[in-house]
């Protein structure tokens, strides 16, 4: 069974439903900002600010994962990670595995490369925008090792 596979158990029935595993970066300039995007409108947690990222897909590894959404979402190479922190959270609709890791090493300047909005924030201000709710260990994480 994948190790991710969740049994939901309600009234008379079981519903089987996947955790969807996520490569998530917190890509850090060179004046400790943190890079943070904004997912389009009608995505799922749409509207929300999020880390660059997405789902990893199957045979990846986390490293490809985040390597492919970065080129694909930003344009940036991603040359180097390091762990940060891994977030289970169940939404209403879905259930995610956030697994977090710092960009340590990159080039070429991120840019919106699907129209999405970029900030670049002090880790102490990340609190001042809307996240989806399994991000605030997340910001807590940042925060604690900024
Ligand atoms: N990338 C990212 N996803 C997050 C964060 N927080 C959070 O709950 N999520 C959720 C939202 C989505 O359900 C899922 C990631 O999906 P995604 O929309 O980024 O995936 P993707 O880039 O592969 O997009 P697509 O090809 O499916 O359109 O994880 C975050 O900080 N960054
Ligand atoms: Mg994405």
């Amino acid at each position: 069974m994948c190790p991710g596979r969740l049994i939901f158990r309600t009234i008379g029935a079981t519903v089987m439903t996947d955790r969807i595993h996520v490569a998530v970066g917190v890509l850090r300039d060179d004046q400790s900002r943190i890079l943070i995007t904004r997912r389009a409108a009608d995505a799922h947690q749409g509207g929300l600010w999020e880390f660059p990222g997405g789902k990893v897909e199957s045979g990846e590894t986390i490293q490809s994962a985040l390597a492919r959404e970065f080129l694909e979402e930003l344009g940036t190479r991603v040359l180097e990670t390091a762990p940060l922190c891994e977030i289970t959270h169940d939404y209403s609709d879905k259930a995610v595995l956030l697994d977090v890791h710092w960009i340590t090493a990159w080039e070429v300047e991120p840019r919106g490369l699907e129209g999405q909005p970029l900030a670049w924030v002090p880790p102490d201000e990340l609190e001042n925008f809307e996240f989806p709710a399994a991000n605030q260990p997340i910001i807590e994480a940042i925060a604690a090792q900024a």
